[in-house]
């Protein structure tokens, strides 16, 4: 299996994990109905996102954090949906890489993931 070495392999990646999130009947309604998200300004964003992550190439500016309490708000994020988040990036990781930063992109999205999982619900008991 190929090894995630590029910034067109971040793309595929990231496009291909969106693919199955825009599709997916347990997170999918927070892209299309809470946050009515525009792919063509997300997926960008995600790929700049996930090259800074990896190779340290700082293409990302922002606040991932602070994107995702006003979609909180609107409807919980909560612990179960994070879960399926991490299902869906470590089968499509897995789908199309191997290697130590294939590896790495799991590692850190899970950390994340929890992180953020942590900070929704800390954020609902305000
Ligand atoms: C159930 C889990 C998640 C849902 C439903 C979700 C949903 C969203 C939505 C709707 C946006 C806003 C798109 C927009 O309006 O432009 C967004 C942005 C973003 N998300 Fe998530 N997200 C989840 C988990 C994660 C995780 C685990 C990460 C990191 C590993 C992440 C990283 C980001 C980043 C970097 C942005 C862009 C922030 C910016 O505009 O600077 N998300 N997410």
């Amino acid at each position: 299996m190929k090894k995630l070495e590029s910034r067109e392999d971040i793309e595929l990646l990231v496009n291909k994990f969106y693919d199955k999130v825009s599709r997916d009947e347990t997170i999918g309604f927070f892209f299309s109905d809470v946050a009515r998200v525009d792919w063509d300004h997300h997926l960008p964003k995600m790929y700049a996102f996930w090259e800074t992550l990896l190779f340290g190439q700082i293409s990302y500016k922002g606040n991932p954090m602070a994107m995702h309490f006003p979609i909180n708000e609107k409807v919980a994020m909560e612990k179960e949906h994070f879960a399926h988040w991490i299902k869906l990036w470590t089968e499509t990781v897995e789908e199309n890489f191997s290697g130590e930063m294939a590896d790495l992109a799991i590692y850190k999205a899970s950390n994340i993931a929890n992180l953020m999982a942590h900070k929704m619900e800390m954020a609902r008991k305000l």
